[in-house]
């Protein structure tokens, strides 16, 4: 995948998002895109999967320009994850199913991607499993609550983000996986596990991950920071980190953040 000297805006009357990106996404290999909100970021992810076309510059896929793929054909090939992600008033499996519908009745690719996704625990606990109807609506009792089959069981934002990824990662053989902030709303540890599987998933594909975190994206074989819709940094997190540039201060803050608090002196 490569961006030549792409420039987009969502409207003629808005300031430029991209200005002027040119990128290179070898096959098989992990790139993480970072930097501030407003960067960009998801708006590259959005440009990549053709909801919107550059206004100048080009995209290109295996040397073919995106404009000339057909939408449903070029998203076949792709798994991606966004921040806003849908839920549904479906079973657990049918919400991790709709990614990949004709892995809807394989019980196995379906627990695989849960798994994957750190999130097989969590539906196994249901009441009905796998079979439970989640529901997107919380009833605070009487009609609709919990002893009502009708009424779906509710997950935290946490819990439905682990069943998006897995909706995402049931799209295993796709050529690129993109994740756009995939660990938002996990707790630390929850996190921690989640990438650490996710490392070992994307190895030999093509994936693009967007996250603030950036322990989580330093494995990465090239970080990007975006800035003001230009790139401004490129490189392996030991050479980022080398140049002490904008990623180096900011891994430095973030480290420091998660570092054990030095123990209250005892009085
Ligand atoms: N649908 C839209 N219509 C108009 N402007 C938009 C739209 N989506 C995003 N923008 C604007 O484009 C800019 C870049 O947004 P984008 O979501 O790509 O940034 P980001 O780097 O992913 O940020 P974050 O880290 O907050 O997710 C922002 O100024 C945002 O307000």
């Amino acid at each position: 995948m490569e961006l030549r000297d792409v420039w987009f805006r969502y409207d003629e009357r808005q300031p430029w998002v991209l200005k002027g990106v040119d990128l290179f996404i070898p096959f098989g290999r992990s790139l993480a895109l970072v930097g501030l909100n407003g960067a960009g970021k998801s708006t590259l992810i959005k440009l990549l999967c053709r909801f919107y076309d550059p206004v100048r510059g080009s995209v290109h896929w295996d040397g073919t320009d995106l404009r000339d793929v057909p939408p449903p054909e070029l998203r076949a090939r792709m798994a991606v994850l966004f921040q806003d992600f849908m839920s549904s008033d479906l079973t657990a499996r049918e919400n991790i199913g709709v990614g990949a519908l004709e892995l809807l009745g394989d019980d196995d690719e379906i627990r695989r991607a849960a798994g994957l996704a750190g999130a097989h625990e969590l539906v196994t606990a249901l009441p009905r499993g796998y079979d439970t109807l989640l529901s997107r609506i919380f009833f605070a009792d009487g009609e609709g609550g919990e002893d009502d089959p009708a009424a779906g069981t509710t997950l935290s934002g946490g819990q439905w983000q682990r069943l998006a990824l897995a909706r995402a990662l049931l799209r295993q053989s796709r050529d690129l996986l993109g994740l756009d902030e995939p660990s938002a709303g996990l707790d630390a540890q929850a996190e921690y596990e989640v990438h650490a599987r996710l490392r070992a998933h994307r190895a030999g594909r093509m994936s693009l991950l967007v996250s603030h975190r950036l322990s989580a994206v330093r494995e990465a074989d090239v970080i990007v920071m975006l800035d003001g819709g230009r790139i401004t940094e490129q490189g392996t997190h030991d050479e980022l980190m080398a140049a002490g540039g904008a990623y180096e201060r900011l891994f430095t803050v973030q480290a420091r953040g998660y570092l054990p608090q030095p123990a209250a002196a005892e009085s």
